[in-house]
């Protein structure tokens, strides 16, 4: 039998539909939530992700202002910025769009995020407290990968769930919220030696290699929930994921689609955590 397919994009809809009451609930409050993004380089999937959360913000009454840097910005420059977009009232939620130009030193740049501002969840007290089970924003991906399951009635606890690849943005965060909501997980990579002695076992399969159909049929244990993470664009210009999605559709029991899987909840999970920042900042309430 087929796996069912979790769509994405009909999910992000209805996700958004469901969060655009709070955000309106604000906006008669008079507080319009704001996010602002930062963008260095030319890098075009970057613009092209950017340009598409400006037009979520606007769909749901996010205001929105993007800071374009040119590749060879200065570091500084850009640690300017978010100081001045920190002490900004107007701004509830900053980013920075990643990656950034390898000149650039990450977690400098994202540490400079105040942290009640960091919608992504990427500075290390984020991080720290997402570890610690205290979690003040989810980074936008995982949380999305999370919501899908919640929202199909997915069991988590006493799971096996695997995850392959250990990036920060991705892996590591998507690992720790399976293992907060009692999954047992294992963090593999694709280097991992005898990666399907591990994904077989899987009751949930995460993958965030950025390795184009790297997940095969034989790799997965019949009727497994597959969540694709990956976005690999092909010679011909086609997109595909991690997960060779015809094949494995065959075996597992639930498997995201890309796109229109986990891509269009990452946007959506980004527009959450914008209102959270901003009904806090109208609440007063202090994160640290
Ligand atoms: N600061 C951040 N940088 C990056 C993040 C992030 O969460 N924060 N994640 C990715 C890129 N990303 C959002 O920024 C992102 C990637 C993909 C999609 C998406 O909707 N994908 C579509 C396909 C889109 C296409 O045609 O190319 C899909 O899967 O259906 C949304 C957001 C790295 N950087």
């Amino acid at each position: 039998m087929s796996a069912q397919i979790i769509d994405g994009k009909k999910l992000a809809e209805l996700v958004r539909t469901e969060w655009s009451a709070r955000a309106e609930k604000l906006i008669q409050l008079g507080i319009k939530p704001g996010l602002a993004v930062i963008i260095v380089g030319d890098n075009a999937a970057s613009s092209i992700y950017v340009r598409n959360k400006v037009r979520a913000c606007s769909e749901i009454g996010i205001y929105s202002e993007v800071h374009n840097f040119p590749q060879h910005a200065d570091q500084d420059e850009v640690l300017q910025c978010i100081q001045a977009l920190n002490q900004n009232p107007h701004i509830h939620g900053i980013l920075v769009q990643l990656p950034l130009p390898a000149h650039f030193e990450n977690n400098r740049v994202i540490a400079s995020i105040a942290v009640e501002k960091d919608v992504d969840g990427f500075h290390h007290y984020n991080v720290g407290a997402l570890v610690t089970g205290n979690t003040i924003f989810s980074p936008c991906t995982p949380y999305g990968v999370m919501v899908m399951l919640e929202r199909n009635r997915i069991p988590i606890e006493g799971q096996h769930a695997v995850v392959i690849g250990r990036s920060n943005i991705v892996g590591k965060p998507m690992a720790f919220m399976l293992l907060e909501q009692g999954a047992t997980v294992t963090i593999c990579t694709s280097k991992t030696r005898n990666l399907q002695q591990f994904t077989k076992n899987a009751d949930i399969l995460v993958v965030a290699t950025g390795k184009p159909r790297m997940v095969t049929a034989g790799m997965v244990k019949p009727g497994a929930v597959v969540i694709d993470v990956g976005i690999n664009r092909l010679p011909d210009g086609k997109l595909c994921g991690d997960v060779d999605y015809d094949a494995v559709k065959e075996v597992a029991g639930f498997i995201t689609p890309v796109p229109g899987g986990v891509g269009p909840m990452t946007i959506t999970m980004l527009l959450c955590n914008t209102i959270l920042a901003a009904e806090r900042a109208q609440t007063g309430l202090k994160i640290r």
